[in-house]
Protein backbone atom coordinates (compact mmCIF):
# COMPACT_ATOMS: atom_id res chain seq x y z
CA UNK A 1 0.00 0.00 0.00
CA UNK A 2 1.45 3.41 -1.29
CA UNK A 3 1.50 6.23 1.23
CA UNK A 4 -0.66 8.33 -0.49
CA UNK A 5 -3.29 5.42 0.88
CA UNK A 6 -2.10 5.40 4.63
CA UNK A 7 -1.48 8.33 6.14
CA UNK A 8 1.49 8.10 8.10
CA UNK A 9 0.10 10.03 11.32
CA UNK A 10 -3.35 7.74 11.69
CA UNK A 11 -2.75 4.88 14.41
CA UNK A 12 -5.10 2.47 16.30
CA UNK A 13 -4.41 4.05 20.14
CA UNK A 14 -5.95 0.92 21.46
CA UNK A 15 -2.98 -1.23 20.25
CA UNK A 16 -0.31 1.09 21.64
CA UNK A 17 0.92 -0.58 24.58
CA UNK A 18 1.49 1.95 27.79
CA UNK A 19 4.67 3.60 26.92
CA UNK A 20 5.28 5.51 30.40
CA UNK A 21 8.55 2.99 31.86
CA UNK A 22 10.02 3.49 28.17
CA UNK A 23 13.33 5.36 27.26
CA UNK A 24 14.00 6.08 23.94
CA UNK A 25 17.04 7.53 21.72
CA UNK A 26 16.34 9.22 18.56
CA UNK A 27 19.17 10.50 15.91
CA UNK A 28 18.92 12.90 13.50
CA UNK A 29 20.22 13.81 10.60
CA UNK A 30 21.20 17.15 10.07
CA UNK A 31 20.89 17.24 6.30
CA UNK A 32 17.86 18.46 5.13
CA UNK A 33 17.36 20.09 8.83
CA UNK A 34 13.88 21.87 8.00
CA UNK A 35 12.08 18.00 7.12
CA UNK A 36 14.07 16.20 9.97
CA UNK A 37 12.56 18.73 12.09
CA UNK A 38 9.64 18.50 11.51
CA UNK A 39 9.96 14.41 11.79
CA UNK A 40 11.65 14.21 14.75
CA UNK A 41 8.28 16.99 16.25
CA UNK A 42 5.67 14.00 15.45
CA UNK A 43 8.49 11.53 16.91
CA UNK A 44 8.57 13.45 20.07
CA UNK A 45 4.68 14.38 20.41
CA UNK A 46 3.98 11.25 19.69
CA UNK A 47 6.22 9.66 22.53
CA UNK A 48 4.35 12.73 25.02
CA UNK A 49 0.74 11.51 23.63
CA UNK A 50 1.42 7.80 24.36
CA UNK A 51 2.76 9.39 28.08
CA UNK A 52 6.61 8.83 27.63
CA UNK A 53 8.33 11.63 30.29
CA UNK A 54 10.25 14.28 28.10
CA UNK A 55 13.49 13.25 30.29
CA UNK A 56 12.75 9.41 28.45
CA UNK A 57 13.48 10.40 25.56
CA UNK A 58 17.23 11.14 24.52
CA UNK A 59 17.88 12.83 21.21
CA UNK A 60 21.67 13.02 19.41
CA UNK A 61 22.33 15.13 15.48
CA UNK A 62 24.68 13.72 12.81
CA UNK A 63 25.79 15.08 9.94
CA UNK A 64 24.19 13.38 7.60
CA UNK A 65 21.83 10.37 6.79
CA UNK A 66 24.69 7.82 6.42
CA UNK A 67 25.97 8.99 9.84
CA UNK A 68 22.62 7.54 11.86
CA UNK A 69 24.68 4.17 11.23
CA UNK A 70 27.40 4.98 13.81
CA UNK A 71 25.21 7.59 15.88
CA UNK A 72 23.06 4.60 16.47
CA UNK A 73 25.21 2.25 17.36
CA UNK A 74 26.97 4.98 19.96
CA UNK A 75 23.53 5.07 21.23
CA UNK A 76 22.74 1.44 22.25
CA UNK A 77 26.17 1.32 23.48
CA UNK A 78 26.23 4.10 25.62
CA UNK A 79 22.86 4.76 26.54
CA UNK A 80 20.07 2.50 28.52
CA UNK A 81 17.38 2.96 26.02
CA UNK A 82 14.50 0.92 24.83
CA UNK A 83 14.27 1.36 21.54
CA UNK A 84 16.40 3.42 18.32
CA UNK A 85 14.67 6.22 16.17
CA UNK A 86 16.96 6.86 13.20
CA UNK A 87 15.72 10.34 10.93
CA UNK A 88 16.72 11.24 7.94
CA UNK A 89 15.67 12.57 4.79
CA UNK A 90 17.64 11.71 1.48
CA UNK A 91 16.21 13.55 -2.11
CA UNK A 92 17.44 12.62 -5.09
CA UNK A 93 20.32 14.35 -6.95
CA UNK A 94 21.91 14.88 -10.30
CA UNK A 95 24.02 11.75 -9.46
CA UNK A 96 23.91 7.42 -8.57
CA UNK A 97 25.14 8.85 -4.69
CA UNK A 98 21.29 9.54 -3.70
CA UNK A 99 21.31 5.27 -4.60
CA UNK A 100 24.55 4.17 -2.63
CA UNK A 101 23.47 6.65 0.16
CA UNK A 102 20.06 4.65 0.84
CA UNK A 103 21.50 1.59 0.27
CA UNK A 104 23.72 2.28 2.87
CA UNK A 105 21.68 3.77 5.68
CA UNK A 106 18.91 0.53 4.97
CA UNK A 107 21.54 -1.88 5.43
CA UNK A 108 23.51 -0.63 8.32
CA UNK A 109 20.19 -0.14 9.88
CA UNK A 110 19.38 -3.66 9.49
CA UNK A 111 22.48 -4.97 10.70
CA UNK A 112 21.89 -2.85 14.09
CA UNK A 113 18.61 -4.66 14.03
CA UNK A 114 20.66 -8.16 13.55
CA UNK A 115 23.45 -7.85 15.81
CA UNK A 116 22.27 -5.49 18.74
CA UNK A 117 19.00 -7.03 20.98
CA UNK A 118 17.44 -2.90 20.91
CA UNK A 119 14.94 -2.42 18.25
CA UNK A 120 16.45 0.57 15.66
CA UNK A 121 13.42 2.18 13.53
CA UNK A 122 14.17 3.17 10.47
CA UNK A 123 12.41 7.02 9.89
CA UNK A 124 14.64 7.72 7.07
CA UNK A 125 12.50 9.26 3.64
CA UNK A 126 13.98 8.43 0.96
CA UNK A 127 12.34 10.70 -1.58
CA UNK A 128 12.49 11.69 -5.46
CA UNK A 129 11.99 15.40 -4.65
CA UNK A 130 11.54 17.96 -1.30
CA UNK A 131 7.72 17.91 -2.35
CA UNK A 132 7.88 14.67 -1.42
CA UNK A 133 9.24 15.33 1.70
CA UNK A 134 6.99 17.62 3.16
CA UNK A 135 4.31 15.80 2.12
CA UNK A 136 5.61 12.37 4.62
CA UNK A 137 6.89 15.10 7.32
CA UNK A 138 3.71 17.19 8.59
CA UNK A 139 2.55 17.52 4.93
CA UNK A 140 -0.86 15.86 2.80
CA UNK A 141 0.67 11.94 3.68
CA UNK A 142 0.99 12.55 7.84
CA UNK A 143 4.29 12.47 9.76
CA UNK A 144 6.98 9.29 9.47
CA UNK A 145 8.45 10.57 12.57
CA UNK A 146 4.67 10.02 13.97
CA UNK A 147 4.41 6.50 12.73
CA UNK A 148 7.97 5.64 13.89
CA UNK A 149 7.30 6.81 17.07
CA UNK A 150 4.47 4.19 17.62
CA UNK A 151 7.06 1.51 15.76
CA UNK A 152 9.42 2.40 18.56
CA UNK A 153 6.85 1.81 21.45
CA UNK A 154 5.66 -1.62 19.89
CA UNK A 155 8.94 -3.01 19.60
CA UNK A 156 10.07 -1.83 22.99
CA UNK A 157 7.13 -3.64 24.27
CA UNK A 158 7.72 -6.77 21.91
CA UNK A 159 11.22 -6.50 23.50
CA UNK A 160 10.11 -6.47 27.12
CA UNK A 161 7.64 -9.48 26.81
CA UNK A 162 10.05 -11.57 25.09
CA UNK A 163 12.64 -10.93 27.84
CA UNK A 164 10.02 -12.01 29.92
CA UNK A 165 9.07 -15.00 28.57
CA UNK A 166 5.41 -13.80 28.26
CA UNK A 167 4.33 -14.27 25.65
CA UNK A 168 4.06 -18.15 25.84
CA UNK A 169 1.21 -18.67 27.94
CA UNK A 170 -0.07 -14.70 26.58
CA UNK A 171 -3.79 -15.29 25.67
CA UNK A 172 -4.48 -14.65 22.10
CA UNK A 173 -7.64 -12.84 20.66
CA UNK A 174 -9.12 -14.83 17.69
CA UNK A 175 -7.49 -12.32 15.57
CA UNK A 176 -4.22 -13.76 17.05
CA UNK A 177 -3.57 -10.50 18.59
CA UNK A 178 -2.14 -10.61 21.59
CA UNK A 179 -3.90 -9.67 25.08
CA UNK A 180 -2.02 -7.24 27.19
CA UNK A 181 -2.90 -5.71 30.62
CA UNK A 182 -5.50 -3.21 29.37
CA UNK A 183 -5.47 -3.35 25.59
CA UNK A 184 -4.49 -5.70 22.60
CA UNK A 185 -1.52 -5.73 21.02
CA UNK A 186 -1.98 -6.15 17.22
CA UNK A 187 1.12 -8.07 15.74
CA UNK A 188 1.57 -7.54 12.04
CA UNK A 189 1.03 -10.39 9.80
N1 LIG B 1 22.57 14.04 -0.13
C1 LIG B 1 22.16 13.72 1.15
C2 LIG B 1 23.05 13.30 2.14
N2 LIG B 1 24.37 13.17 1.84
C3 LIG B 1 25.38 13.13 2.89
C4 LIG B 1 25.60 11.72 3.46
O1 LIG B 1 24.48 11.28 4.24
C5 LIG B 1 26.82 11.73 4.39
O2 LIG B 1 26.61 12.66 5.43
C6 LIG B 1 28.07 12.12 3.61
O3 LIG B 1 28.21 11.26 2.51
C7 LIG B 1 29.32 12.04 4.51
O4 LIG B 1 29.46 10.72 4.99
N3 LIG B 1 22.62 12.98 3.37
C8 LIG B 1 21.28 13.09 3.68
O5 LIG B 1 20.88 12.81 4.81
N4 LIG B 1 20.39 13.50 2.72
C9 LIG B 1 20.79 13.81 1.46
O6 LIG B 1 19.93 14.18 0.62
C1 LIG C 1 21.57 11.90 -1.78
C2 LIG C 1 22.69 12.78 -2.18
O1 LIG C 1 23.82 12.65 -1.74
C3 LIG C 1 22.42 13.77 -3.26
O2 LIG C 1 21.36 14.61 -2.82
C4 LIG C 1 23.64 14.59 -3.60
O3 LIG C 1 23.31 15.31 -4.75
P1 LIG C 1 24.11 15.00 -6.12
O4 LIG C 1 23.75 13.59 -6.53
O5 LIG C 1 23.56 16.03 -7.13
O6 LIG C 1 25.58 15.18 -5.86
Amino acid sequence: MATENKNLSDYDKNTVPNAKDFRFGIVVSEWNDTITEGLYNGAFETFIENHVPAQQIIRWNVPGSFELIYGAKKMLQTQNVDAVIVIGCVIQGQTKHFDFVCEGVTQGIKDLNVQTDIPVIFCVLTDNNMQQSIDRSGGIHGNKGTEAAIAAIKMAYIRQQASLNQFQDQPLLSTGALQIEDKPLELEK
